[in-house]
């Protein structure tokens, strides 16, 4: 499976989040989300590969670092068009598409879900209000078209993408606010976020 993160320019980011971590600048906090997403990917059993696109040369330079691809934004896209552009590039394989701000992401989750997305259906996981989406997959081949921004996760069921049922707690936690990162850190945080945030860490990601 190739994975696909769009991180958006650090300054611009993750606006809801501002100011979550008294004391820490909220470019360091969005980054340190991405890297802990990235990290835990690459640690996941079956991914084959990770890319990422980004216009920001620090979000490059640090996911690059990690071994990560990175490839620039689509000039005015946004975000559905960042994950389709990302996606024809892997085209030739399974693709996934995954938000990058999941710091509590254990790779034991993402790989139970990429195994259950194995097959000829587009699949997708809510997040843990169940209204939003996690990840979004495609079979090798077979256009992404994704669908997220609000209520995506019935936009996504809409297009045809079959929802998948695991738990998966740590995958379903994306952290779009403050309370949605305290929510991440009761999970324990990736080694990135919980410097940054001060926080116990998560399960081990290697
Ligand atoms: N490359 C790229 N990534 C994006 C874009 N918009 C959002 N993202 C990323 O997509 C993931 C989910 O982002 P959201 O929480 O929906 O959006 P956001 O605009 O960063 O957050 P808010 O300002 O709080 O709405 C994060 O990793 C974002 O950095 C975009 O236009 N291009
Ligand atoms: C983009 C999405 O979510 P959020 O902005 O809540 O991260 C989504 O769930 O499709």
């Amino acid at each position: 499976m190739g994975v696909v993160l769009p991180v958006k320019r650090l300054t611009a980011a993750k606006s809801r989040l501002r100011g979550a971590v008294t004391g820490v600048p909220h470019e360091r906090l969005v980054l340190a989300l991405a890297q802990d997403t990235v990290t835990a990917v690459l640690a996941s059993a079956g991914v084959a590969e990770v890319l990422a696109v980004s216009d920001d040369p620090a979000v490059g330079r640090a996911l690059a670092a990690l071994g990560a691809r990175v490839v620039p934004d689509v000039p005015g896209g946004g975000l559905n068009a960042a994950f389709a552009y990302g996606a024809g590039l892997l085209a030739h394989r399974p693709v996934a598409a995954l938000a990058a701000d999941l710091p509590a992401l254990c790779p034991a989750d993402l790989s139970a879900a990429l195994r259950q997305a194995a097959g000829p259906h587009r699949h997708f996981v809510a997040d843990a209000p169940g209204t939003g989406t996690v990840l979004l997959t495609a079979p090798a081949g077979v256009r992404l078209d994704p669908r997220f921004g609000p209520g995506s996760a019935a936009a996504h069921r809409r297009s045809g993408a079959v929802p998948l049922a695991g738990d998966w707690p740590t995958l379903r936690r994306d952290v779009d606010t403050a309370a949605d990162l305290d929510a991440a850190v009761r999970l324990g945080l990736g080694p990135h976020s919980a410097g940054v945030a001060q926080a116990p860490t998560r399960c081990s990601s290697s």
